[in-house]
C-alpha cells in the first residue's frame, strides 16, 4: 500500500487556512467553538498554577477563549491567568496577570490586551494556550508568520506545557519547519485532543 504524505509550506498553509476560517459562517464558528470548549473541559488543569492565554481577534475568527477562561475560573479557582501585550515592531510580547477586574483594550490588530497590571515573566507560566492557523500531525504549527510565539515559548521553562487551539484538524506535514519552531505538546480541536508527548513516547 502506498501512503501519500502531502508536504506544504507555511506560506501556502497560512493562506489556505486563514481563508478557510474566514469563509465559515458565524453559526458554524459558534458550533465549533462550543465543541472546542467541550474538549478543553475534558483535560485536568489541577497541576497548573499560571496559565497563559490569547484572546481572539474576532475579525479573524480565532478560537473563542473567553468561554474557556470563564469556565476555568469557576472550575479551577486557584489557577491564575496571564495575558500579553504585543510589540509588533520587535515581534515580542510582555505578560501580565489577568484578573477578572483587569481592563482590556483592543490594540491596532484587534487583540484585546490588558491596560496594565502585575508584570509576569515567561518562566512563571506552566501552561500556555497557543493560537494558530494550522498544525501538522507532529505538532508543528503555522501562525501569522511573525514568530512571536516561537520567541515567547523559547523563554518559558522546559517544564511548560503548550496546548494549541484549532478549529480544524491537522495537515499532514509542514515542509519548511525550522530550528526556531517550537512544536506543541498538545492540540485541542472541536473533535479531538492530540497528545504529541504521548505519541512520541510510543
Ligand atoms: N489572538 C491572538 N493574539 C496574538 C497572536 C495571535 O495569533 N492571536 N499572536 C501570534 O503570534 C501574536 C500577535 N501576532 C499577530 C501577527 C500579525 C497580525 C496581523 O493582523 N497581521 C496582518 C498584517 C500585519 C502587517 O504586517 O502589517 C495580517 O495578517 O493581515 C496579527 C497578530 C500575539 N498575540
Ligand atoms: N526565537 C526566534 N528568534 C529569532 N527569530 C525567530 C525566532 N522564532 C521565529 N523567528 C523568525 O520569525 C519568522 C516567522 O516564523 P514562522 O514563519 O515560523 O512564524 P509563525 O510560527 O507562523 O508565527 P507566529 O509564531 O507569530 O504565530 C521567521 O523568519 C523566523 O525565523
Amino acid at each position: 500500500m502506498v501512503i501519500q504524505i502531502h508536504l506544504l509550506t507555511k506560506k501556502d498553509i497560512r493562506k489556505e487556512y486563514l481563508e478557510k476560517r474566514l469563509n465559515l459562517p458565524d453559526d458554524v464558528i459558534a458550533t465549533l467553538n462550543r465543541e472546542l470548549l467541550n474538549q478543553c473541559q475534558l483535560l485536568d488543569y489541577s497541576t497548573f498554577r499560571m496559565a497563559h492565554i490569547f484572546l481572539p481577534i474576532t475579525e479573524k475568527k480565532e478560537a473563542d477563549t473567553y468561554a474557556l477562561v470563564h469556565w476555568a475560573r469557576e472550575a479551577y479557582p486557584k489557577l491564575q491567568w496571564a495575558l500579553s501585550k504585543s510589540d509588533m515592531r520587535n515581534a515580542t510580547m510582555e505578560h501580565y496577570l489577568w484578573k477578572p477586574e483587569t481592563v482590556l483594550v483592543r490594540n491596532a490588530y484587534g487583540i484585546p490586551e490588558p491596560a496594565g497590571g502585575l508584570p509576569l515573566l515567561p518562566a512563571e507560566m506552566d501552561l500556555v494556550f497557543v493560537p494558530m492557523l494550522a498544525f501538522d500531525k507532529s505538532g508543528q504549527r503555522v501562525g501569522y508568520g511573525k514568530g512571536m510565539y516561537d520567541r515567547f515559548l523559547k523563554e518559558c521553562l522546559p517544564t511548560v506545557t503548550t496546548i494549541g487551539l484549532s478549529l480544524f484538524g491537522p495537515v499532514d506535514a509542514i515542509e519548511d519547519v525550522n530550528a526556531n519552531d517550537v512544536p506543541l505538546h498538545m492540540v485541542i480541536t472541536p473533535q479531538t485532543i492530540y497528545d504529541f508527548k504521548k505519541s512520541k513516547e510510543c
